[in-house]
This record gives C-alpha cells, structure tokens and sequence, in this order.
C-alpha cells in the first residue's frame, strides 16, 4: 500500500481521533474545575504555563498510541519530571484524579491509575525526533495562554513517517461548528491524511465537512495573541501593503481556521530578540499538524523564504524564519515578497537609529 493510497493510515486515523477526543474531554474538565480559578499552574523554564490539562491530556494521548502502537516514538511536548518533585504532590494527584475518574479515558484500572504509570505515561513523549523513523508528535495542549484565557487552544497529533507529515489530528473544544452560526454549538476536530484531502468533524463525530468550506468576506492574516511569539509590528507592515485585516488567535487553531476559508493568511515572524538572546526554535508538534491540514486544504506553507518545512531534523526545526501558510497559492507568493520588504525597511530603520 503506497503513503497514498486511499485506505493508507485508516486505522492510525482513527485511533488519533478518539485519542484527541479522549485529551479534549479531559481539558474541558480540567478548565471547568480547576483552570477558573487559576490553581495549580506551574512555571516551566521556558515561562510557558503548565497545567493539569497538559499533563493529564497528555497521559491520556501517549496511553491510547501506545496500546495501539507500541512501538511506535513519540515526540511530546511535555515531561514529567516537575511532576515527581514532592513539593508538586497535590498537582500530581490532580492530573491522576483528572486521567483517571474515569475507564473511558483509558486510565480506568487501578494498576493504571498509579503514580508511577502516569508518569511514565507522560514520559513515553520523550523521542528525541530525527529523520529516518515513523513517529508521532502530541502537543496535549498547544497555546496554554488562550486555554487558561478561555479563549482558542488545541489538542494537536501528527504522524511523520521518514521526515513527511502523514496524519494530523487538531482538537479544538472552543471553536464554532459553523464560523457564521454560533446557534450549531462548539467543539471541532480536524482531520488531514496525505492525499486524502482534509475534513471537519464535531467533537462527538458527526458532521463531516470537506475543507475549505467557508468563504469569508474580510482577508484575514491569522497571527499570534501573544507578542512574545511573533513580530507584531512587521506583521502589521505586511498587512498594510496586501489590504489584510489582522485576526489574533492563540494555538494552531489559526491552521484551522485558515484550512476551512476563515482566514487567508496565517503569518508568523520570529519576535525581536534582546540582549543577543538567539530567537525561539519552533518545535515541530506546534506546526506538523497544522501544516498537513493546509497542504490537503489545498493550500501552501513554507518558511519566510518560501522554504519547505523540515520536520526530520529532531524535537525542534532549526532556524527560524517564520512561517507563511495561505489557501491560495498565488498569494502565497505575494506575503513572501511582502516580507521582504517589510524586513528590508526594518533594517533600514535600524541602519539609521544606529550612529
Ligand atoms: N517564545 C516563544 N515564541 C514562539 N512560540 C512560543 C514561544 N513560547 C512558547 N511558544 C509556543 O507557541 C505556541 C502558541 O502559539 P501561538 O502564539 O500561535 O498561540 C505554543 O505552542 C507555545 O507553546 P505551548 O504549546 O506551550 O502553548
Ligand atoms: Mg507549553
Ligand atoms: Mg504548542
Ligand atoms: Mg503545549
């Protein structure tokens, strides 16, 4: 069977649609009960908040693949080890209560339920990635800010199979069915195999809708919320000149809605460093999944520079120039030039405040 037949990774579809279901379930809960009133989050050393829901969804993720593929890697954003620290005792029984009330989260056992295997669980997404190998990548909960905000986040799987991105699974609880009918409720998954096009369910699974689908009247560039992640300024710069309206979204719920017509530019520029400080190196859990949803969208993502992806290079993917995705190729290349551009008036800005 070739990568794109079209019964390829049938079954790997299906076991990351009821994993991504599963983590979504438990994030819902875990913001419902805990998240409101902002207990329980800790401080990883890139600053990043790190909560219940991403552990607990990322336990839940990592325990459904490797039933079902064990050996198969994964590459994961989270680990445990602050969680085996005994002063994160009481976070640690959380994340257990928060996987394990419940058989159908597949934690349900007692044996299950212990530290030890959920952690361990949790440590199963420690793949160092790399070119030549089948793997899986689990972002449990992708923008942490828009989660604990209440706003857009995603539980997000890819499958990479020799450095090509073969399956992406996006779970988005906070997302409208429909863009235009806030009456039909929330709660997407999305769904893309290479060659077999990319599609829309409802969290519980019905509904399927091809993608794109959605013709919005307002050219949107999709960017970050948060100013740390991206360069807001150049953005703006890009935005003007091509008659683009700015649209701030945490996660790669920004993929998603660009892959079903919302958007018509998803642009992200490394934000300015300080301090020699060497720019943030993206990771490939927060763009595989997103990326394979555009591409069977029928749209187009490369870097900054209209370079292809790299997903086979480790955890993360090297150096970074940003990203440019689109539904429409042809301005595809007009952001690129744009870019341009607006980097070459920015150093001539800086060439000139220089004395
Ligand atoms: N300094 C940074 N620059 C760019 N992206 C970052 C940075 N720190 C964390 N991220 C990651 O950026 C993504 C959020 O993207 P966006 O800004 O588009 O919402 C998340 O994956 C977040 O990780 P996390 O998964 O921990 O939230
Ligand atoms: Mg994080
Ligand atoms: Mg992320
Ligand atoms: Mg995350």
């Amino acid at each position: 069977m070739s990568l794109t037949s079209p019964e390829a990774f049938s079954v790997e579809k299906h076991v990351a649609i009821a994993a991504v279901r599963r983590a979504c379930l438990v994030t819902c809960t875990v913001f419902n009960q805990l998240v409101r009133d902002r207990t329980d989050i800790l401080q990883k050393e890139d600053e990043s908040p790190v909560t219940v829901g991403d552990y607990a969804a990322q336990a839940v993720i990592n325990t459904v693949l490797k039933n079902a593929f064990p050996n198969d890697p994964i590459v994961g954003e989270e680990g445990a080890d602050a969680l085996r620290q005994g002063s994160n005792a009481r976070l640690r029984e959380r994340v257990i209560s928060s996987t394990g009330e419940k058989a159908q989260w597949g934690l349900g056992s007692e044996h299950e339920r212990s530290s030890g295997s959920l952690l361990k669980a949790i440590d199963e997404g420690n793949d160092t990635g790399g070119p030549n190998k089948r793997m899986w990548t689990v972002d449990p909960i992708d923008g942490t800010k828009g989660f604990l905000r209440g706003g857009q986040y995603a539980v997000c799987l890819s499958l990479i199979v020799n450095s090509q991105v073969v399956l992406g699974v996006i779970g988005c609880p906070n997302i409208q069915i429909h863009p235009a009918n806030p009456d039909e409720g929330k709660g997407c998954i999305f769904v893309a195999v290479r060659g077999q096009g990319a599609f829309q369910i409802t969290l519980s699974g019905t509904g399927a809708v091809k993608l794109p689908y959605f013709p919005s009247e307002t050219s949107y560039v999709l960017q970050s919320e948060e100013p740390k992640h991206t360069n807001i300024p150049l953005i703006k710069r890009v935005s003007d000149e091509l008659n683009l309206t700015e649209w701030g979204m945490d996660s790669q719920a920004k993929y998603c809605c660009l892959a079903r017509g919302e958007g018509a530019v998803y642009l992200r520029m490394p934000a300015p460093t300080v301090g020699g400080k060497q720019p943030y190196e993206e990771r490939i859990w927060d763009h595989a999944p997103g990326s394979i949803l555009i591409e069977e969208a029928g749209g187009k993502i490369t870097d900054s520079e209209g370079t292809p992806l790299r997903f086979g290079l480790g955890r993360g993917m090297g150096e970074n120039r940003g990203f440019v995705a689109t539904v429409d190729e042809e301005l595809h290349g007009r952001v690129v030039s744009a870019i341009k551009r607006a980097q070459f008036t920015e150093d001539a800005k800086k060439t000139k405040a220089t004395p």
